[in-house]
């Protein structure tokens, strides 16, 4: 019975999320160009705005979560409209049409760092790992100073165009301080929204600090060989699972920033902190 009643619901559900197609005009303002993208709460387009002839970002709230994904999507509209920093997407415009709300942003132009690791094969090394890091925490530290946290620091949401460092996708940010907003439905709704939004906890800016400890992860494994090359010439030798402190060759500097970002002791509490910290590795 609960299977039938799941097999309908998600019907229902992707019948009701049906994404505009291209061509599709929204707002009578914004053209479809392509779907970027499809979360779990919102569906995103590439828009060409006929009032100004720009690209832009129209990110929908998915019909099939109800109010808790338009209360999601006005927060988000909420807060990147308090932000102006043009390596973040500026608010345009947020409207409803048809029963479905849409928020406009400005489209930033470039690759996520997920694809130029994982699409392109590139690879960063230490040195690399820390001046990128440096460049993201230089713009966290201004969302941090306007009282945000973004909450969602990976790689799909860190992007380059030209050199320029970008970031984009503020849909689980916060007001420093606050709760995360929790929709009104069913437990199970509920619990899985509090999981999705950081530990349900309330919002500070250590969240994005331990993120910042497991981008830098992602970035220095682009480099990581060893375990193949090890499974190729010795096929039959079981695999022993280890910690990424015995898998990188890290220096003991960047060794200890990590730890200190993931684990609890010393922890830094503040951007700047680790600002101070990486630059003394560098230019010192
Ligand atoms: N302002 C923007 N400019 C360019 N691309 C964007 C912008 N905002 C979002 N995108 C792209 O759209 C896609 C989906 O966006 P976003 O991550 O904000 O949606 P989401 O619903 O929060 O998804 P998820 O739940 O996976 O985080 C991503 O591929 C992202 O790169």
């Amino acid at each position: 019975m609960l299977r039938l009643y799941s097999t309908i619901h998600s019907f229902i559900s992707a019948w009701r999320d049906d994404p505009r197609e291209k061509g599709a005009c929204l707002g009578q303002r914004y053209e479809v160009q392509e779907i970027l993208g499809e979360g779990s709460y919102g569906i995103t387009y590439k828009c060409l705005d006929y009032t100004t002839g720009k690209e832009v970002a129209v990110k929908q709230a998915r019909p099939s979560k109800g109010d808790y994904a338009v209360k999601l999507l006005f927060q988000e509209a909420e807060i990147i409209s308090e932000l102006q920093h043009p390596d973040i997407p500026a608010f345009i415009d947020f409207f409803k049409e048809k029963g479905r709300s849409y928020l406009v942003m400005s489209y930033m132009e470039g690759d996520t760092l997920e694809d130029l690791i994982f699409g392109q094969g590139i690879k960063y090394d230490e040195k690399q790992t820390v001046l990128i890091t440096l460049q993201l925490l230089h713009l966290v530290k201004y969302v941090h100073k306007q009282g945000y946290v973004h909450l969602d620091l990976r790689i799909p949401n860190v992007l380059f165009h030209g050199g320029r460092l970008l970031l984009i996708d503020f849909g689980l940010a916060r007001k420093i301080g606050t709760a995360p907003l929790l929709p009104k439905s069913s437990f199970f709704a509920r619990l899985s929204a509090q999981r999705r939004s950081s530990t349900g906890k309330v919002a500070n800016e250590q969240a994005d600090l331990y993120d910042i400890g497991h981008f830098m992860l992602f970035m220095l494994y682009s480099t990581y060989e060893v375990a193949e090359m090890e499974m190729e010439m010795n096929p039959h030798t079981p695999h022993t699972e280890q910690s990424w402190q015995e898998e990188l060759r890290l220096s003991a500097d960047v060794k200890l920033i990590i730890e200190r970002l993931l684990e609890n002791e010393q922890p830094f509490h503040r951007s700047d902190e680790l600002i101070t910290a990486l630059e003394a590795m560098i230019f010192t």
